[in-house]
């Protein structure tokens, strides 16, 4: 088994990788000062795949769990969803040390992670992700939220889990498209922090792709324990955790245009990370063969570079809100190099209006 510790004084946790280890979730449990009662927080798809092996683990450690089924995607990150957590969680009496588990992909996370640190005023969380992308990225950190309509993860709280626990043999069933989704925030990974770790996702991407059981657990792994390393360092993204927001100034504007279901959150991610490898060409704060680098190994993937038809004003709107303004200045998150990013303000209208131009072209339609 592999195990990523994230340290955090006195909040810290373990992230468990292991194949199987999804029928180990109340073991793990087991030692921990939890009350009898669990809430088990999943959608519809997720639901008949795994929700009894993990209802089972937990009732065979001694836990009491009901599970809670809300409808799938986006949409479910909503205040509306949330309050139906929070009626459910007060109707079978949580108290303050039953755990709220979530099962299920970004969504199931980051909406159970908001209701965890709000209900009675926070009680203990854990995560039991099932997606690519809640697998490398959302179920580590403590970032919790739900969507606005007028911006994507504006209402929430930084709150950790307790305990992470990573099965990759869930990703069997994972469609194509959420894999290549998940895989945005790996190449992300790679771009910010690993020219080593950026160099393997080109050498291995066709036996990723093919799900080869050993790249993923290697891929988990290494995305883990650099969000582990980043968000110990700066766990309220004072600075240097922006880093991760690599991609996600343009991505969460592209949600945002799209109404959060033309692409979904990797593949709005994956035309951020291209437009923002191209504004920092255009700005030599890099050379144009690391972002053509960059451009490569998102296509590499699957994965999407621009979004025809799209407006720059209406782009350009939805950045003016993104959480890293302040003064109403954006905090871009940019490369130097592969591995290497630098945060800056100063990106003038004209090159972010040249680059989203470029980005939302009608010629791009295929
Ligand atoms: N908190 C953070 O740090 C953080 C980081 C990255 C992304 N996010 C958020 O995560 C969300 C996206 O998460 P996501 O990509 O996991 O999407 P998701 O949760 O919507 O899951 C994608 C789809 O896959 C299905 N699914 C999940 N696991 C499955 C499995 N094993 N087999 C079959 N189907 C499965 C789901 O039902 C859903 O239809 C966005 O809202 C994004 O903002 C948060
Ligand atoms: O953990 C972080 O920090 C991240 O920025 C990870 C991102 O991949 C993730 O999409 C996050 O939810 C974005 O956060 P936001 O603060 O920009 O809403
Ligand atoms: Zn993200």
């Amino acid at each position: 088994m592999a195990e990523v510790r994230v340290n955090l004084a006195n909040h810290s946790y373990t992230i468990h990788i292991m194949a199987g280890i999804i029928s180990q979730v109340g073991q793990l449990m087991k030692d921990m000062p939890l009350s009898r009662k669990a809430l088990i927080v999943t959608d519809e798809n997720v639901a008949p795949l795994y929700s009894g092996v993990l209802a089972d683990s937990l009732a065979a450690a001694g836990f009491l769990p009901f599970v809670l089924v809300v409808p799938p995607g986006e949409s479910s990150k909503s205040l509306a969803t949330a309050d139906k957590v929070f009626t459910q969680a007060i109707s079978m009496g949580l108290d303050r040390k039953s755990p709220i588990i979530a099962l299920g992909g970004g969504v199931i996370g980051d909406l159970s992670g908001f209701v965890a640190a709000t209900y009675l005023r926070g009680v203990p969380f854990i995560q039991v992700p099932t997606t690519l992308l809640a697998q490398v990225d959302s179920s580590v950190g403590g970032k919790t939220a739900v969507n606005h309509p007028l911006g994507k993860n504006l209402i929430g709280a930084f709150y950790q889990p307790q305990l992470v626990v990573i099965d990759p043999l869930v990703l069997d069933t994972l469609p194509e498209r959420e894999l290549k989704a998940g895989l945005a925030e790996v190449v992300k990974y790679g771009v910010i922090a690993d020219y080593d770790f950026f160099d393997y996702l080109i050498r291995h991407q066709e036996d990723i792709l093919a799900r080869r059981p050993d790249e993923l657990i290697e891929v988990i792994s290494r995305c883990c324990q650099i969000k582990a390393a980043v968000v110990a360092q700066d766990e309220r993204e004072t600075s240097l955790r922006m880093i991760l927001n690599f991609g996600h100034t343009i991505g969460h504007a592209v949600e945002g245009v799209g109404g959060y279901s033309e692409y979904n959150h990797g593949e709005a991610v994956a035309i951020g990370m291209h437009g923002a490898a191209l504004l920092s060409s255009s700005l030599h704060l890099c050379s144009t063969a690391a972002s053509a680098a960059v451009k490569q190994l998102i296509t590499g993937m699957g994965l999407p570079l621009t979004a025809p038809g799209y407006g720059t004003d209406e782009l350009l709107g939805y950045l003016a809100r993104d959480k890293k303004v302040v003064d109403s200045k954006v905090n871009w998150v940019l490369m130097q190099d592969v591995g290497r990013v630098t945060i800056t303000q100063d990106v003038s209208e004209e090159h972010v209006r040249a680059v989203l131009s470029q980005l939302t072209e009608n010629s791009n339609k295929h």
